[in-house]
């Protein structure tokens, strides 16, 4: 049998743990996929006395994750220590200037320096595979840079980030508490290690930028995708969406339009018997649509330590067979400017709560807003329902009352100018609700 692959391993958290572990259980079926054995022979990490419940008997131990990169007795460098800078680029890059492929289930990484590293990668000759960054043990990227080369794909989308679909389904399941569900899924180690990356949505931002940068042969261009979190979804939106026939899913879409590349990531209300809106709990789904294949979804764990290492093996298997191919599929020099289409542009249907003070003229005057503003509208829930009496069980008169618009489609422009000619009418007194929707 060749050569082993010899494997230094930074960072041995949720999914580092996960990865050593399994490629010790794996190693029959693995060596004889690949013709070659795959062996870490190094790790990089923190803490020394930490019982990961791993062997590490017998591996050479770094305290720095750059001199780990730096060894010459290792043939790939795994990055999973996680963050846009610091510790895990400079390893990446050291790697790299070194010769050795890199495995890296970093997408922060990728989405802010995606390219300058593909080209790094490119000039050595050598891979940079990161699988396990987008969708975690989802072969998405196999299978839009592989499986898809022949496809010219118009869109792909869908639901990026398993913390946050774990966070709304158990908010809709069981009425659990926003914080409560987010305690959880970090448990499980499905978060971030910061988890504002999850719930603010910057963490499917990486994902979806990365994936537009496959499928639409663009630069990665964390700057061009538009970002909005779950944070604001409560307890009522999601009962309300239940009511109308929709649940709320954290979306990512990346478009082509006749004027660019349509990038964005926001709650969604889809319909409640639509695939997407199945897809429940930690998974991950994505769907591709494209000209030749049609239409496609994968589904799968979207995170938690093996699922996520799944990916990174998968990653370690091709550069065992001695695959290289350029990290973005095109090679990163051909990679072309996104023109971004600018958020106000887009257009669908909205679902828009707006909290108003319980007087004579508050319903009348949100309808002459939008309908001032050319909107029409599906329907206007006003009356004092059990959701109203929920926010105020007392049932005082005068106290704030919650109305919610549901339009047919039109502009994100105009949805944002009728809700300015809502609030400046006197009547709205929180924050407004603002829900995209897809109806297909
Ligand atoms: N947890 C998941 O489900 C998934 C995680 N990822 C990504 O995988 C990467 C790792 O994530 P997790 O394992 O969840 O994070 P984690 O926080 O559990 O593990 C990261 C480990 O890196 C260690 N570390 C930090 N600085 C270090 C340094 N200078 N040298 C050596 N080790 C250092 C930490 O002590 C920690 O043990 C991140 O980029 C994350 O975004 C990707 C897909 C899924
Ligand atoms: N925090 C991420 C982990 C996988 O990428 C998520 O919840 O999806
Ligand atoms: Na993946």
């Amino acid at each position: 049998m060749a050569q082993s692959l010899r494997v230094g391993i930074a960072g041995l958290g949720t999914v580092g743990a996960s990865v050593v572990r399994l490629l010790d259980q794996q190693k029959d079926i693995l060596a004889a996929r690949c013709g070659r054995a795959i062996v870490v022979t190094a790790v990089a990490a923190r803490d020394r006395t930490r019982d990961r419940g791993i062997d590490l008997g017998g591996l050479q131990w770094y305290d720095d994750p750059v001199a780990l990169a730096d060894a010459p007795d290792i043939d790939v460098f795994v990055e999973l220590i996680g963050g846009e800078n610091g510790p895990a680029k400079k390893a990446v890059e050291t790697a790299l200037r070194a010769g050795k492929s890199v495995v890296t289930a970093n997408k922060a990484l990728i989405a802010h320096h995606g390219e300058a590293l593909a080209h790094l990668a490119e000039e050595r000759q050598v891979a940079l595979s990161f699988e396990a960054s987008v969708a975690g043990g989802i072969p998405v990227i196999k299978t839009v840079k592989e499986g898809l080369a022949g496809n010219r794909i118009s869109r792909i989308s869908g639901i990026l980030n398993g913390t946050c679909n774990y966070i709304l389904t158990r908010m809709e399941k069981e009425s659990l508490s926003f914080k409560k569900c987010l305690k959880q899924a970090q448990v499980l180690g499905y978060a971030e290690a910061d988890p504002t990356f999850d719930i603010d949505g910057y963490d499917t931002a990486h994902k979806l930028t990365i994936l537009a940068a496959l499928a639409f042969g663009v630069d990665v261009n964390i700057g061009a995708v538009y970002v909005e979190g779950i944070r604001s979804i409560d307890a009522f939106d999601i009962r309300m969406a239940k009511k109308l026939g929709y649940r709320i899913k954290l979306l990512g879409v990346a478009e082509r339009s006749e004027s660019g590349i349509e990038q964005r990531v926001h709650p969604t209300m889809v319909p409640d018997d639509s695939p997407i809106a199945r897809v429940m709990g930690v998974t991950n789904a994505v769907n591709i649509q494209a000209d030749a294949v049609g239409e496609l979804t994968l589904a799968g764990p979207g995170a938690g330590g093996d699922a996520t290492a799944s990916s990174v093996i998968a990653d370690l298997a091709d550069i065992a067979r001695g695959l290289v191919s350029p990290p973005f599929g095109a090679p990163a020099a051909s990679l072309g400017r996104s023109i971004q289409e600018p958020m106000q542009v887009h257009e669908g249907g909205y679902y828009v709560r707006l909290t108003v003070a319980d007087q004579p003229g508050a319903a009348a005057s949100i309808v002459t807003s939008f309908a001032d503003l050319g909107i029409s509208l599906e329907s206007i829930i006003q009356n004092r329902s059990e959701d109203a009496a929920q926010l105020d069980p007392a049932g005082r008169s005068g106290a704030p009352v919650p109305v919610v618009v549901i339009t047919y489609a039109t502009t994100e422009q105009a949805i944002r100018s009728a809700v300015d000619k809502a609030i400046a009418e006197g009547y709205v007194v929180e924050k407004p609700q603002v829900i995209r929707i897809e109806r297909e």
